[in-house]
């Protein structure tokens, strides 16, 4: 049996829009992102999926585009869970940063490395930090001070959220159940690294646009069975993951 794992990255963010690192930082969509959430309802609809369950993380970003998608769709009624395993990568002491002032501080090769080695985390926010995810009642009150992180490689993203896709997710997709997961550029990138068992060393090309949907056809033992697809103008979704890569440069 072949069964269709649809991933979409948020549409377009505030911080986004003004290119900066966001992590586990709770944007909300511009009026941009809301648009690219709705077009990817219609091309969801117009591909005929009917979804049966929706996974997404615990930032607005993601859950608006994951509501916006269900309501385009007529779909608002299937059982969503939003998890913080799901979230961004958590950007460190990076967070807020402009990326683009950021490599000219630093380096284009520097910023290529925070933004996209495997294993190499951005420096660390420190305890006091405002910015310490555990000031919010979300993290404080659902996760132990020990999974609350300072920043996070993407290794990090991985060891977080991998075994929870196989432990809750892909339980589902192997009984034939038809799940959307909306979440994050990184976070969708270690379920993509996981699933077509790309290298640590050929993740770091690696780039997802905001708002287009990414299809998976997947066997009875998750293996794809086709190259994943996106949704629509294969060349727009190319060309907006070429501008992703960019926005780390001076
Ligand atoms: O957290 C962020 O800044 C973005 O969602 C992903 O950023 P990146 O493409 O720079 O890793």
């Amino acid at each position: 049996m072949t069964t269709k794992l649809v991933l979409v990255r948020h549409g377009q963010s505030q911080w986004n829009q003004e290119n900066r690192f966001t992590g586990w930082k709770d944007v909300d969509l511009t009026e941009q992102g809301r648009a690219e959430a709705a077009r990817a309802a219609e091309l969801l609809k117009d591909a005929g999926f009917e979804f049966d369950v929706a996974y997404t993380s615990v930032l607005k970003r993601a859950i608006r585009t994951l509501w916006t998608i269900l309501d385009g769709m007529d779909q608002m009624w299937i059982p969503v869970i939003r998890n913080w395993r799901l979230n961004e990568r958590h950007y460190g002491a990076l967070q807020g940063l402009n990326k683009a002032e950021t490599a000219a501080e630093y380096g284009d090769e520097q910023v290529l490395i925070w933004r996209r080695s495997y294993d190499i985390p951005p420096p660390a926010l420190e305890l006091s930090d405002e910015r310490w995810a555990g000031n919010q009642r979300v993290y404080r009150d659902n996760l132990t001070s020990e999974q609350i992180p300072l920043s996070e490689s993407l290794k990090d993203t991985v060891a977080r959220f991998v075994p929870y896709f196989e432990e809750e997710i892909a339980p589902k997709i192997r009984a034939g159940k038809q799940v959307l997961i909306v979440a994050h550029g990184n976070s969708l990138r270690s379920l993509v690294k996981h699933l077509d068992g790309i290298s640590d060393e050929d993740i770091l090309k690696l780039n997802i646009p905001t708002g287009i949907p990414l299809v998976y056809e997947l066997d009875d033992n998750l293996k794809p069975v086709r190259d994943a697809y996106y949704l629509g103008d294969a060349d727009a979704a190319e060309a907006a993951a070429a501008a992703v890569a960019n926005q780390g440069k001076a």
